[in-house]
């Protein structure tokens, strides 16, 4: 884990700066025109740090989810620019971004997404099976150990809760070791202690890992797991929090409901460590 978060100011002036697993520079992504037209992210800078745990809240509509998709090469953006590491995804023809998403992105979605006939061992090897990559076997084992499926290796998702199979999710998005982790709502499915055991287990692969971890999530407590938290409203970022509790995160996000920030909520009292506009 890194022990320092880049600054604010890294993320907004240097493309290609150490620190930052994946950045957004004045990026737009408008939906629609005329009447329909809507702006779902309106020129954003964010870097998301190396080695550390971020949430991304808002309210809904606020552009959380595309904001992912667009930083994750999932989506395209009207202008601005995304890079993974030093790489740009807005230069990337189809087939180069689709290697770098192979590569060096893991995704764990709200829905596990597990193929239904592969055993839980098969779900987590079939990113690297497909890419013709043979698993690292030593640290393959630690993934399966760390998020406690080795005596479920052999079952079909069909045989595992919701908990495990967004387990054997979370260990497939970590066994390629990927520069950067996206999560969208991954414990929107979960009965509260089986998604208390996923964001407990997400945090250790950043603490203990070094993973990079981005999360959207609605709920409060999830940000709260995170090492920093992210604020978007109407497309744009308006507040970033660091060492996030429930409490507090919740008491932001009531401000911004009402569209007055609450706390610190103001732009330019950001704290530094997670983005910048
Ligand atoms: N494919 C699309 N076509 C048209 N509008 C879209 C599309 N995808 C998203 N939008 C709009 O863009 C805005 C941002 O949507 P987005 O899904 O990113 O928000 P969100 O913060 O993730 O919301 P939620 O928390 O409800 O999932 C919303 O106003 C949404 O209606």
């Amino acid at each position: 884990m890194a022990n320092t978060a880049p600054s604010t100011a890294d993320a907004h002036s240097a493309p290609g700066a150490d620190g930052f697993a994946a950045r957004a520079h004045r990026i737009e992504k408008v939906y629609g025109r005329g009447d329909a037209k809507v702006v779902a992210l309106g020129g954003v800078t964010a870097g998301i740090p190396r080695g550390r745990f971020t949430a991304i809240m808002g309210p809904s509509g606020s552009g959380k989810s595309t904001l992912m998709h667009c930083m994750a090469g999932l989506d395209s953006v009207d202008s601005g620019e995304v890079f993974i590491g030093d790489t740009e995804l807005t230069r990337l023809k189809d087939k180069q971004l689709t290697r770098l998403r192979r590569d060096k992105v893991g995704f764990i979605f709200q829905a596990f997404n597990l193929v239904p006939t592969l055993t839980a061992l098969e779900n987590i090897t079939l990113p690297m099976d497909i890419a013709g990559r043979k698993p690292d076997r030593a640290w393959l084992d630690r993934v399966i150990d760390t998020v406690g499926l080795r005596p479920r290796l052999k079952h079909r998702p069909s045989e595992l809760s919701g908990g495990q199979q967004q387990r054997v999710a979370c260990a497939r998005a970590l066994a390629s070791r990927p520069e950067i982790i996206f999560a969208d709502e991954p414990t929107g499915n979960l009965d509260s202690r089986s998604g208390a055991e996923v964001l407990g287990f997400l945090r250790d692969s950043v603490r203990e890992m070094g993973q990079t971890i981005v999360m959207v999530t609605h709920d409060p407590s999830a940000a709260a797991y995170a090492d920093q938290v992210l604020f978007l409203t109407d497309g744009q970022i308006v507040d970033t929090m660091s060492e996030p509790t429930a409490d507090r995160v919740l008491e932001r996000m009531k401000g911004f409901e009402t569209g007055r920030p609450a706390g610190t909520g103001a732009q330019g009292a950001q704290e530094p460590g997670v983005a910048a506009r």
